[in-house]
């Protein structure tokens, strides 16, 4: 078991107010006045058209040289942009120059494939951010590259921004994507934008790229891998009227989106003639918020602040409080799906212009802002109990080699869920018991339960109770091998429990049993246990419960769990994987070869079930404050193995023959030891469908657990995704496993991957090994296209 105290917070929206023409200076007077507004942030331009004109000048001037001379421009140097002047740009170090964004040009094209073109955006890019970084600007978006141009030219781009984040070396680059793919054709508004300067020989051979859903993705994704996920480097995500596909949503999702654009356009107008934002945009909006690194909001082009002419202006603070009428939704859904505003919107909008949709609200996009953090969705159990730990990675436990401190057992203990379905599966154990009137261990009958790794004793109470909830009585064990918390158990014992309860310290595998009036050993008729991991198996129950076997009634003793299996799933999580490559620069030569217990949240599941059409984040009758902020789409998690337990006889008496390496034991075995655990070696193999385009981090694992399955149902357990709310929902005390992936897997749509998992033994220790391979069929052809490497968390086993 593994996993953290309760954060009743809720995120703060942090909103900026961005213009695409900002028609004023940005001083350190206009940044109050924005803050005066209620902004908590404003964007600013590196650099201002005095220099735009000026590098447009100097390539008339080159081309007009180059054709005078009647040169071909290779033989022409190529054009050198002078260094930056006063007049070129407003930006100057100041005390407000950390809550300024700011942006580099938008006319250029740095993937041009005329290299004069290229060849001065880049110089533009290296002068803008070396000038900002000596401004002390933290924050910079740079306009992603032209996706209506050939993809060849994408390699160039990112080039560029790595080295411009060498150049700025404080500097937080945000690429800015649109997130549908369909980017406002500045270079067609511009009528200065280089792009538009590209001499045709290079332009008439390009073809231009087919544009699809996940073009925009896919740029962002080749970018970040050129750039080897720079931790430097994140997205500014434009958010269009009309919100992409749920899988393109949930890809977004999972990448580094610092900045949310939300453009005027997206906008809605409500009955009232209030702007309002869709269903859709809020929930992923919530979603966004939520995230660790939760994303600044930049509301583009809403108008210019109010009031900037008269600075002594008093101006009303949105308070999140808007009228009904304000924060009514727009009524109808299919306003959200047009791309620009309906024939009925409009005309609204032509009424409202001028007095900014509310006579009152010299703000009201903001206000809506303002109003949406107010009313955010309540967290959910598992974000008030892991609040903070989301996608930190932990080192799983090992309660069998280390021994636990108190403040662990005690969150553990927290779990509102785990004791209570534990003390349901004995009590039903105990009623089914005197039903199928078995015989007991004990002279009296009572039944003999031995809570094994007793820890602070919970499951010791529960089984009292179990007992007492059923009437039927019970002679109860608690064995712990961790001397420290024994004595707490023997404290309880005497405090809580009045003395009815046999508290061994031992190892459980070395205990020999109740000891009985006459020196001997009897037995156990219930083994109590909960020795599981985030992958089941992986701090060693089967191990544990496999030596303490020979204590248990052999005719009707049981075990609780039953039975326990590990899942798994193949994921993209790019912020994980940027953390591991850090770790993995910085000495940790192993972090690839960890599987990390994690809080995953920022993950986009890579192969997901049919989609229910009738499932929805938000039935539609209900508040958006109900709404589900969990991944929309419900991965296809696969089984890997399953323990069961007690094991059959004959494989524990074969498993001790093998000890000791004595011949009719066999020759020992295959990764080293005599071969007497192997019957705990597993081996799975598991094929996953990939809908769409992605990368494959690496595998999120689950487990499920039967712990007890008598006459009235199953009792169970589930960390996994699918199942966890219908078998234990609220459940806290397990996070998930992830085996990462040392080098990303690019996966092709419509492909599929397939998992080999391994659980590997050498009678000392026990560890998993993993590789990931993807094929694509292509007619009757399956084709492998990529194997990861064969990754061992050997070295970081779990020692038995
Ligand atoms: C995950 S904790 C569970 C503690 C407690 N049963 C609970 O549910 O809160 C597992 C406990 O088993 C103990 N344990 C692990 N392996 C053991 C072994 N081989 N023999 C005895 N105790 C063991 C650990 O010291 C730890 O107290």
């Amino acid at each position: 078991m593994d996993s953290p105290g309760m954060d009743m917070s809720m995120p703060m929206f942090y909103v900026g107010q961005h213009e695409t023409k900002r028609a004023l200076p940005v001083s350190d007077q206009l940044v109050h006045h924005a803050q005066d507004c209620g902004y908590d942030m404003l964007t600013a331009p590196i650099t201002t058209p005095h220099f735009h004109a000026r590098v447009l000048s100097l390539l008339s001037s080159y081309n007009q040289a180059v054709s005078e001379a009647s040169l071909s421009s290779s033989k022409q140097p190529l054009p050198l942009i002078p260094a930056l002047e006063s007049v070129d740009t407003n930006l100057h170090p100041s005390d407000t120059i950390s809550q300024l964004v700011t942006y580099t040009s938008a006319w250029i094209d740095l993937a041009s494939p005329d290299p004069i073109i290229a060849h001065l955006s880049r110089q533009v890019l290296h002068l803008e951010i070396a000038f900002a970084a000596f401004c002390g600007v933290v924050t910079v978006v740079v306009p992603g590259p032209r996706l209506s141009a050939s993809a060849d030219g994408l390699s160039q781009y990112a080039r560029a921004v790595k080295e411009a984040l060498a150049v700025g070396s404080y500097i937080q680059l945000h690429i800015q994507m649109p997130m549908d793919g369909k980017q406002a054709g500045d270079e067609d508004e511009d009528l200065g934008h280089l792009a538009k300067f590209a001499n045709a020989e290079y332009t008439e051979q390009q073809p231009g790229a087919r544009l699809e859903a996940f073009s925009a993705w896919d740029a962002w994704n080749t970018v970040r891998s050129i750039c080897r996920y720079h931790s430097r480097l994140s997205i500014a995500l434009e958010l269009p009227r009309r919100l992409p596909s749920l899988t393109l949503q949930s890809r977004w999702f999972s990448e580094p989106i610092r900045l949310l654009n939300i453009p005027a356009t997206s906008f809605l107008v409500n009955a009232k003639g209030s702007f309002v934002l869709s269903k859709p945009h809020q929930i992923f909006i919530y979603r966004c918020m939520r995230l660790k690194s939760a994303p600044w909001i930049l509301l583009t082009n809403v108008g210019p602040l109010p009031g900037v002419n008269d600075p002594d202006t008093i101006m009303d603070y949105p308070s999140g409080y808007l009228s009904p009428a304000a924060a009514a939704d727009a009524p109808t859904p299919r306003s959200s799906m047009s791309p620009s505003p309906t024939p009925a919107e409009a005309a609204r909008l032509v009424k409202s212009a001028g007095k900014k949709s509310s006579k009152d609200d010299p703000t009201p996009h903001l206000s809506y802002l303002r109003y949406l953090g107010r009313i955010q969705p309540n967290k959910s159990v598992i974000e008030r109990f892991g609040g903070g730990f989301q996608d930190y990675l932990q080192s799983p436990l090992q309660p069998l080699t280390d021994n636990l401190e108190s403040i662990t057992y005690e969150v553990f203990e927290k779990d509102p869920i785990k004791y209570e379905w534990y003390e349901r599966a004995i009590t039903e154990a105990l009623q089914d018991w005197v039903t199928e009137e078995k015989s007991t261990s004990s002279e009296d009958g009572a039944v003999v339960i031995a809570v094994v790794g007793a820890g602070r004793g919970p499951l010791v109470t529960r089984a009292l109770n179990a007992s007492e909830g059923s009437g039927v009585p019970v002679r109860v064990y608690a064995i712990e091998k961790n001397p420290n918390a024994y004595v707490l158990l023997q404290r309880h014992n005497a405090q809580d429990w009045n003395g009815r309860v046999t508290v061994v310290k031992t190892d459980m595998r070395a205990w020999k049993g109740p000891t009985l009036d006459d020196g001997t050993f009897g037995h156990v008729d219930i083994l109590v246990s909960e020795l599981l991991g985030s992958f089941a198996d992986n701090e060693l129950s089967p191990e544990c419960l496999d030596g303490v076997q020979h204590v248990l009634n052999p005719q009707n003793g049981i075990s609780i769990p039953a039975s326990y299996t590990a899942h798994l799933t193949p994921i993209s999580t790019p912020r994980i994987y940027t953390d591991l490559l850090a770790r993995s620069h910085s000495g940790d030569a192993n972090a690839f070869d960890i599987p990390w217990v994690v809080m995953l949240q920022q993950l986009d599941y890579l192969s997901t079930q049919p989609q229910d059409p009738s499932a929805s984040q938000l039935p539609s009758n209900a508040k958006i404050s109900q709404a589900h902020l969990e991944a929309p789409l419900s991965p296809d998690v696969q089984t890997a193995w399953e323990f069961s337990h007690p094991l059959p006889s004959t494989v524990l008496a074969q498993a001790s023959l093998r000890r000791g390496g004595s011949a009719v034991g066999g020759g020992g075995g295959f990764t080293g030891g005599d071969g007497a655990n192997e019957h705990n070696f597993r081996f799975s193999k598991t094929s996953f469908k990939v809908q769409d385009q992605g990368v494959c981090h690496g595998l999120a694992g689950y487990f499920e657990t039967v712990l007890y399955a008598g006459s009235q149902g199953a009792v169970e357990l589930s960390t996994n995704p699918v199942t966890m709310e219908e078998k234990s929902k609220d459940m806290i005390s397990w996070f998930p496993i992830f085996f990462p992936l040392k080098n990303p897997l690019q996966v092709p749509p419509n492909s599929e991957l397939e998992v080999s998992m391994w659980r590997q033994t050498d009678d000392r220790k026990v560890w998993y090994e993993w590789l990931v391979e993807s094929f694509i069929t292509v007619g009757n052809r399956r084709m492998r296209l990529s194997i990861s490497d064969l990754q061992s968390s050997r070295s970081n086993g779990c020692l038995m």
